[in-house]
């Protein structure tokens, strides 16, 4: 029996109907990891990831008022951003961040495609809000937005983590889950006088949506449960790996689908 109070941890994102990403994948990664899932959702996707119409940005106010609500009663313990669909919603990110009351800041800076048209504010909002974050998980493609050059390969991943770090964050992952140079799962990882790269087996599977939420989801959850950032990125390289090879084979929907960040797959139930 547990009887120890879960830490809380708040996430602030987008809505993703399907379920295997955003705010729902957020949630579910903290179930599974022991930790209480508080959201501030700043945006409703309909359908596809992809399409603009698809999006519906809530305003600032309404962004504001479930931060509000959140963090005047939650004991928070960490937070972690996503999708957002309007620079103003990251303002009143911004604001509380430079009040001090975002512990444990896990920003993704995630930047859709032509998703949304805004596109070029929303990751200069996100630039301002970068300083604050004890952590930013960037993707390959959304550190060469932020930065304005093209993150093509190890060498570059790891060059746009170190500059992503001058401007702010204690620690740049620039992840490489797109990077189907090798049979390895290559992620950058910068803080001041540490380089290094985290590197897992490429896994093959149908299913990977959502495992750069689940992989900022889960640093955030272990920084909640008192890991350091070292500890606390070894364990969500390990369960996003375990996850997306546990769901290799599922069937979830037409098209690839979520990972099994609970680990229903090898559970013996
Ligand atoms: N096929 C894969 N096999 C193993 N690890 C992967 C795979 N795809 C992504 N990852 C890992 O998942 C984490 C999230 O990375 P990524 O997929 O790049 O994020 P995003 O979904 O934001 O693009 C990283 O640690 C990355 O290396
Ligand atoms: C609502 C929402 N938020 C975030 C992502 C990106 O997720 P990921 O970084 O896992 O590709 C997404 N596809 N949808």
């Amino acid at each position: 029996m547990i009887s120890v109070t879960p830490p809380v941890v708040l996430s602030i994102g987008g809505s993703d109907c399907s379920g295997g990403s955003g705010i729902q994948a957020d949630l579910k990664t903290y179930a599974a990891m022991g930790a209480h899932g508080a959201s501030a959702v700043t945006a409703i996707m309909a359908t596809s990831v992809r399409v603009s119409a698809d999006i519906l940005p809530l305003t600032a106010p309404v962004i504001a008022g479930q931060l509000t609500a959140v963090l005047d009663d939650l004991p928070v313990a960490a937070v972690k951003t996503g999708m957002f669909a309007s620079a103003d919603g990251i303002g009143e990110v911004l604001s509380r961040a430079k009040a001090g009351a975002l512990p444990n800041l896990v920003v993704d800076p995630v930047l859709l495609n032509e998703g949304i048209r805004s596109r070029r504010q929303i990751a200069m909002a996100l630039e301002r809000l970068l300083p604050y974050a004890m952590v930013a998980t960037p993707n390959r493609e959304e550190a060469s937005a932020l930065l304005g050059w093209q993150v093509a390969t190890p060498d570059d991943m790891a060059q746009a983590a170190r500059e992503l770090v001058s401007g702010g964050p204690q620690y740049v992952v620039v992840t490489g889950g797109d990077l189907v140079t090798g049979t390895e799962a290559l992620d950058a990882v910068w803080a001041a006088g540490e380089e290094r790269y985290m590197s897992a087996p490429r896994v093959m599977g149908r299913n990977q949506v959502g495992s750069g939420a689940v992989f900022s989801a889960a640093i955030a959850a272990r920084l909640a449960h008192g890991d350091s950032v070292v500890e606390a990125l070894a364990y969500a390289k390990g369960l996003v790996v375990r996850a997306i090879q546990d769901a290799a084979e599922w069937r979830i929907g037409t098209a690839p689908g979520p990972i099994d960040v609970c680990g229903w797959s090898s559970a013996v139930i």
